[in-house]
């Protein structure tokens, strides 16, 4: 039977593992949690994630893992036919590993502590200081990209995938400026254009329409 992903469509670490999914061609079995309701708050749910996060993948064995990178990395290893998306090569393999912790220490905080305000408290706009912190995360990725086609180098990894979910979620928000960060737009387009990136689409037009309605 195919593993289980705990998950809620619009949070950018669950399309990242959806991406992932897609791309090794692995099935998952998608169990929606309500999170406004606090279904992951359930002792249900606890037991399983006492971290009560999504993603959250449960094999058919019970073996439990979360964290988006710690999935990734596990069903590319277990499942995926090669390793070019997760390489053996220990340099190859230390790269990705430094971009997918980017994006977990970097990345991801910037999305939660713009959208949280947005979502529990109603606010309606985003602080300057909030926009500089995205475009510092831009102007890194820039510098990573340094003439290469993908985040870590020239094929593409789950350290892409990782950050596809989170940077498309960004530019939601705070627009990559093509002017400054030419690379870091012309890398989410190539992106855009891959078969595995409709994994992200839903998810990321569930989360437009939510900050719409609630910006506007
Ligand atoms: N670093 C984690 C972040 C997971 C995360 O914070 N997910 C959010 C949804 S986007 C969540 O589950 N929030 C509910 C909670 O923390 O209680 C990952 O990459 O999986």
């Amino acid at each position: 039977m195919a593993p289980t992903l705990y998950m809620v469509h619009p949070s950018p670490p669950v399309r990242a593992v959806l991406i992932t999914a897609k791309a090794i061609g692995l099935n998952l079995i998608e169990k929606e949690l309500n999170l406004a309701e606090g279904e992951h708050l359930k002792s249900e749910f606890l037991k399983i994630n006492p971290q009560h996060t999504v993603p959250t993948l449960v094999e058919e064995n019970g073996f439990t893992v979360w964290d988006s990178h710690a999935i990734m990395t596990f069903i590319v290893s277990k499942y995926g036919s090669d390793d070019t998306l997760y390489p053996k090569d220990l340099n190859k393999r230390a790269i990705v590993d430094q971009r997918l912790h980017f994006e977990s220490g970097m990345v991801f905080p910037r999305v939660l502590r713009i959208v949280g305000p947005i979502v529990r408290s109603g606010k309606k706009t985003i602080d300057q200081e909030d926009i500089d912190s995205v475009n510092e995360v831009y102007k890194f990725l820039e510098a990573f990209l340094n003439g290469r086609p993908w985040m870590a180098g020239n094929n593409i990894t789950v350290a892409d995938y990782s950050l596809i979910g989170s940077i498309s979620t960004l530019h939601v928000l705070v627009p990559i400026d093509a002017q400054n960060y030419p690379q870091v737009n012309a890398w989410l387009k190539k992106a855009e254009k891959l078969p595995e990136y409709a994994a992200n689409q839903k998810g990321l037009d569930m989360f437009k329409e939510m900050i719409k309605s609630k910006l506007s």
